[in-house]
């Protein structure tokens, strides 16, 4: 389990998250839903440890992170069970695509790469459809098979907590729905605490346990997508009128009608 207490950071002087307090369980898929800029892929990285928090806590079992710089066994902890995919996969690196989902496994690479590092590497590239590609350059990938190929990096790591931004937003459907449906698999196998950022709000209703709604860097609702997603929330969320309709599960299907003109 991870419990968010109160978060607050800022960058450059400007407040980004403020009294952010949420308890994420494990075995479920969060997913964090809201407008550009309102402070998802900052989530995500002050979850990971990447940004410093100006006030609260983020708790991970024993461990917590607040505004003070965390010692040494908090490092290890977070190190050893968190994987972050970021939003932007691009790299400028000269490394094989199985060479980048190696690296996942840093902490346990010795100076020579074992047979059985390898052919887990090359599991987890067949796990997302991508084994042919194990030999290609990262940077000769097309944009949506360098999202799958970070994503098999992020199963390598076997991490307990997942945080993925965006790791959909260059798939075509096929692959949106292959890629979600591991995450699910891996969340209930293994027992993980995953964090997904999505901007389809149909995938979000599709794929979330608990949705997470983040307007203006504050959390405008929480809970199961068939509780909380209304019309209005989504109007006040997004200034775009919408209709609920329901799928054969009873989860929502949101059809947009118009936005409210650009200011
Ligand atoms: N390095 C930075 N310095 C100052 N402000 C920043 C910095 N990086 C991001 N921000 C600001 O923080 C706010 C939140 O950004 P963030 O990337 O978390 O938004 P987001 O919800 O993930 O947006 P999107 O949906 O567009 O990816 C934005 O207003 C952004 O301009």
């Amino acid at each position: 389990m991870i419990q968010l207490d109160n978060l607050a950071l800022a960058r450059s002087g400007r407040t980004i998250l403020h009294g952010l307090s949420t308890t994420l369980e494990p075995g479920a898929i969060h997913v964090v839903l809201g407008p550009n800029g309102t402070g998802k892929t900052t989530l995500l990285r002050a979850m990971a440890g990447d940004l410093p928090l100006a006030g609260g806590a983020i708790t991970h079992g024993e461990h917590s992170r607040g505004a003070q710089s965390p010692g040494r066994r908090v490092l290890e902890a977070w190190r050893r069970d968190f994987a972050y995919m970021p939003q932007d996969c691009s790299t400028e690196v000269s490394l094989s695509v199985l060479e980048v989902v190696v690296l996942g496994n840093l902490g346990q690479i010795g100076l020579r790469l074992d047979d059985e590092q390898l052919q887990r590497a090359m599991e987890k590239l067949s796990q997302v459809g991508i084994a042919h590609l194990a030999g290609r350059s990262i940077g000769s990938l097309s944009g949506g098979q360098r999202q799958m190929a970070f994503f098999a990096q992020v199963l390598m790591r076997e991490p307990k907590v997942m945080l993925l931004d965006e790791p959909v937003s260059a798939l075509d459907l096929r692959h949106q729905i292959a890629l979600l449906d591991r995450v699910r698999q891996e969340t209930r196998s293994r027992n993980l605490v995953t964090v997904v950022v999505l901007h389809d709000l149909n995938l979000a209703c599709q794929y979330a346990d608990n949705l997470l709604v983040l307007v203006e860097g504050q959390l405008a609702a929480s809970g199961h997508p068939g509780e909380i997603v209304t019309a209005e929330l989504l109007q006040s969320t997004y200034g775009v009128a919408v209709d609920i309709l329901k799928d054969r599960q009873g989860r929502p299907v949101v059809q947009p009608l118009s936005a409210q003109a650009f200011a």
